[in-house]
């Protein structure tokens, strides 16, 4: 089953479109990474997956069914989490409004980072805030978890860190970046933009038997140069 489809997906500001007839799909289980240079659309396609923007055209189907809010975390590229509470105040919200929230887990996450209950989320790194916010979407049992550019201004341990826990995310995961090469070694699958619309979509290892290219920053860059080859 797709974790994802989107079909004909578009969403238009004005009269300009930040993305338009997007059909792309996301096998569950997957770690699907979401590129392209800024402007493509990336931000706007994680935000109406996520349900936070409604779509102009299209729609959008989450393992087989509508978009269902439970379905879905979404780590925002601020992560606006309530940042005076405390790290336990975050997980008794997470408790009162997930009816299938699962606190074990989300607390297993956090003391294996070292991250205590009584931290203030406003003190904490980025990085940090980005575990916590991790933790959360586990505690959530999202079975979709939507990351948009969680490694932004991280250093290159921090990257390393959020890329091992978004491997073993218990859910299908969709995540932008620019930084290819730590997507690289985390992810399977490809979903990438350009100007507002989709220009290459599928798993790495299909991907990349259709093509010359060595690994997936090859592949990317190829078509970033050569957007007339894409679909
Ligand atoms: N609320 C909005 N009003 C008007 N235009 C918008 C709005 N949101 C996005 N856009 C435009 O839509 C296009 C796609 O924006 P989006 O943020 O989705 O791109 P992105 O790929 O995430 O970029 P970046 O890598 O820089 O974060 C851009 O041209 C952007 O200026």
């Amino acid at each position: 089953m797709n974790a994802l489809e989107t079909h004909d997906l578009g969403r238009r500001h004005g009269r300009r479109w930040a993305l338009r007839e997007a059909s792309v799909t996301v096998p569950e289980g997957a770690r699907a990474a979401l590129v392209g240079p800024n402007g493509a659309g990336k931000s706007t396609l994680l935000n109406l997956v996520s349900g936070l923007l409604e779509p102009t055209t299209g729609r959008i189907e989450i393992f087989g069914g509508p978009l269902e809010p439970a379905a879905v975390a979404f780590v925002a590229q601020d992560k606006p989490l309530y940042r005076r509470w405390s790290v336990a105040d975050l997980l008794r919200f997470g408790a009162a409004t997930n009816p299938r929230w699962d606190g074990a887990a989300a607390r297993s996450l956090l003391a294996g980072h070292g991250i205590g209950s009584r931290e203030r989320v406003d003190r904490l790194s980025g990085g940090r805030r980005t575990l916590v916010a991790l933790a959360l979407a586990v505690g959530k049992r999202a079975g979709l978890v939507v990351l948009d550019e969680p490694l932004a201004e991280l250093d290159p341990l921090t990257r390393m860190e959020v890329m091992s826990v978004v491997r073993d995310l218990p859910a299908t995961v969709l995540l932008s970046s620019h930084i290819l090469a730590d997507l690289a070694e985390v992810c399977d699958h490809l979903i990438l933009l350009g100007a507002g619309r989709v220009r290459l979509c599928g798993g790495f290892g299909d991907l990349l038997r259709d093509h010359p290219a060595t690994g997936l920053e090859d592949l990317v860059l190829h078509y970033l140069r050569n957007p007339e080859e894409a679909r």
